[in-house]
């Protein structure tokens, strides 16, 4: 039963990452098979397709020099027999450690931060509903007061998932919501506050400054609070997500990312050049629309289901 349930999200994985498949494995199994060689030719190749497939310059460069070091020690000949190695490196390079999901069991305050159009509100919607449908008691602050409609947005989502929204008026100040929203979720006992905020990247100085207040006000009313801080992605945007999420870990203790949008998209290489060149965990991907369509991310689940031969699944 388990057995099949797995199987059914593995192979719905596959399917998902047909189109990044296509642009990234497709390409380099024609060169683990045009290949009568391993040759500088050979890993130039290799390296132009994984660039191409966004999996981001620097971990292109440590993932082939990882390549390189196991064929010389294992003394591999056989360019086709370089497939397996790779899977290898690939995951290797993306090993950030166990990802932690604790703020799921913990009273718990969790930031959303990310840019306008990445799926963020769509996000946290998605994410009230997982926790919902646990029995959680979750309560949304609708802190992108910047935005008319995102406070619109949230409060449908808030609907749908049955989560209390503590609500800003556009133009009010966020850190005041946030202030608001964890007296509500004191008050009511509530497991999770979940934080729509704007981030809007122009100016790192006040995003920061916005971050900092909000993260104070959380720190000096809800010490006891878990503490989670997610940066949503739109991974269609693939070098794009991958400078977002440079230019927040600049400016915010980042302990997560999502990224959104993996179903259909060519790009989905970005979740390799995130964990290999930032080391920040991805923790879930969003796969449409719906409720139900945001998955943990397990990064040895991802490659293997890249990697994955149509037989095999
Ligand atoms: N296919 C697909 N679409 C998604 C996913 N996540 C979000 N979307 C869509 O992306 C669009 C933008 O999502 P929003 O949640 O409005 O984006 P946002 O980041 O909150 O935008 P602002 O509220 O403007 O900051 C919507 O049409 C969502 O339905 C996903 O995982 N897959």
């Amino acid at each position: 039963m388990a057995e099949e349930k797995k199987g059914g999200f593995f192979s719905r994985l596959v399917s998902g990452l047909t189109k990044t498949r296509d642009n990234i494995v497709s390409g380099m199994d024609s060169i683990f098979h045009g290949f009568t060689h391993i040759d500088d030719d050979f890993y130039e190749e290799l390296e132009e397709v994984m660039i191409m497939g966004d999996l981001g310059v620097q971990a292109t460069y440590d993932i082939l020099d990882d390549l390189k070091e196991k064929v010389k020690e294992r003394h591999i000949k056989e360019p086709a027999d370089c497939r397996e190695i790779l899977i290898e490196s690939i995951k290797e390079q993306m090993d950030v450690g166990e990802t932690a999901y604790e703020f799921e069991d913990k009273t718990s305050v969790v930031m959303m931060i990310g840019v306008n159009g990445v799926g963020k509100t769509t996000t946290i919607g998605k994410l009230a509903g997982k926790l919902r449908a646990q029995n959680k008691k979750v309560v949304l602050a609708a802190a992108d007061t910047f935005r008319a409609a995102a406070g619109e947005q949230l409060k449908e989502w808030a609907n749908r998932s049955q989560a209390e929204l503590i609500g800003g008026q556009e133009g009010s100040d966020p850190a005041s919501v946030v202030f608001d929203a964890v007296a509500a979720a004191k008050a009511r006992h509530a497991d999770v506050l979940l934080c729509d905020t704007a981030g809007r990247l122009h100016n790192k100085k006040n995003l920061m400054e916005e971050l900092r207040k909000m993260n104070r006000i959380i720190d000096r009313e809800f010490p006891e609070a878990y503490r989670e801080t997610l940066v949503v992605l739109d991974a269609t945007t693939g070098q794009n997500a991958l400078q977002q999420a440079k230019d927040f870990n600049d400016v915010a203790d980042i302990t997560g990312i999502v990224l959104t949008k993996m179903d259909g998209t060519a790009k989905g290489g970005i979740a390799v050049a995130i964990q290999a060149e930032l080391g920040i965990p991805v923790k879930y991907i969003g796969v449409g629309e719906t409720i139900d369509d945001l998955q943990k991310f397990d990064a040895d689940a991802f490659v293997n289901a890249l990697f994955a031969k149509e037989d095999e699944n």
